[in-house]
């Protein structure tokens, strides 16, 4: 039975959801906040680095995904993004100059059910600010984004903290509302 959400009477998909990343962290995340509420497989495809607003990545990531995947595809683009410049993405040294350091971490999954359909857009941010590094190294810039409200470093948070605040369970908390309403069900299992 892989039918998601109450009422199993919505859309019924081809094929599972592919979640598609080429980053084990990020999936290892994904993972642990899904649980099994969407079930899903993913794939390690290196998708292009695009440029451009960080939904509009999202979304052109998600085609590409899909017509690769030639199925339901979830793709997740992240940027850390600083006030002082307006919220651009960039690299943290450039900030050392400014006095403003309050950034966001603002995450844009993106789903289609296949490649002839316009993909959804979730979106989710959590505030902060850019501090000097602290804690594990072993995910990008967790060491130097410091929520709002907390005295830890994303890093030094132990995972299940960060996995309930962080822009990435935020924006999961949208995909999980919608797979609930649309009550996708799968054809390969609904026999
Ligand atoms: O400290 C971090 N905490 C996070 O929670 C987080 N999420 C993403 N990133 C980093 O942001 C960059 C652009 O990411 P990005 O969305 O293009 O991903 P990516 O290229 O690594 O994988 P893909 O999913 O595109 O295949 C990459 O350097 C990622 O490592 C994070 N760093
Ligand atoms: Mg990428």
């Amino acid at each position: 039975m892989a039918a998601v959400g109450a009422r199993g009477s919505g859309l019924v998909l081809p094929k599972p959801v592919t979640f598609v990343t080429g980053n084990a962290k990020k999936l290892e995340e994904v993972r642990a906040i899904l649980g099994t509420s969407i079930p899903f497989n993913s794939l390690k495809l290196d998708l292009p680095e695009l440029q451009g607003e960080p939904e509009d990545i999202s979304k052109e990531k998600a085609r590409l995904a899909a017509i690769q995947v030639n199925g339901p595809v979830l793709v997740e683009d992240t940027c850390l993004c600083f006030n002082a410049l307006k919220g651009l993405p960039g690299l943290n040294n450039l900030l050392m100059a400014y006095e403003d350091k309050s950034a966001y971490a603002l995450c844009s999954f993106s789903f289609t059910t296949g490649p002839s359909v316009e993909p959804i857009t979730f979106l989710g941010k959590t505030p902060g600010r850019i501090v000097p590094a602290r804690g594990p190294t072993d995910f990008g810039w967790d060491p130097v984004f410091q929520p709002d409200g907390y005295e830890q470093t994303y890093a030094e948070m132990p995972k299940e903290e960060k996995n309930k605040i962080s822009h990435r369970f935020r924006a999961l908390a949208l995909v999980k509302s919608h797979f609930a309403e649309a009550g996708y069900t799968f054809e390969t299992n609904s026999v």
